[in-house]
């Protein structure tokens, strides 16, 4: 037998803990739209657990990215790269149907969060290594 995944435990722990036939709206719809909608929702705690692994896997390749950057004295803000995968996403957006602002707001959220980490991984370096850089 393998050994379990490290974070197979939280992961099962979120899941008891999720309810998902909470809603607000018990009592205010017909059982059968009521139904249909816990359906849909399904599919929608489904997709929600995908974005968090999705996102979880790109911060930990920000954090890789942000410790190169620091450990060679690099900026933590690439623009060009900005705006070269901004344009991308929105071109990938309009082609399924997703609106292409709204790509574009989200991944300059992500974009500033990750700039954050970056610049809190620069510090601490320096910290570390006043001399360098
Ligand atoms: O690719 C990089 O250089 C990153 O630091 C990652 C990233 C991103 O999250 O996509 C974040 C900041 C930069 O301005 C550009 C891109």
């Amino acid at each position: 037998m393998s050994a379990p995944h490290p974070h197979a435990s939280a992961d099962v722990r979120a899941h008891h803990d999720f309810d998902p036939a909470a809603s607000s709206l018990r009592g205010e719809a017909d059982p059968r739209v009521l139904a249909e909608l816990q359906s849909i929702r399904g599919t929608i705690d489904n997709i929600d657990a995908a974005l968090v692994h999705l996102l979880a896997e790109r911060f930990k390749a920000t954090q890789r990215v942000g410790v190169l950057k620091a450990t060679h004295g690099l900026p933590a803000g690439d623009p060009d790269r900005e705006t070269a995968q901004i344009g991308r996403l929105r071109a990938l957006a309009a082609s399924a149907q997703l609106d292409p602002e709204f790509a574009e707001k989200f991944l300059n959220f992500i974009i500033s969060e990750v700039i954050r980490h970056h610049v809190a991984i620069s510090e601490d370096h320096r910290r570390q290594d006043p001399d360098e850089s």
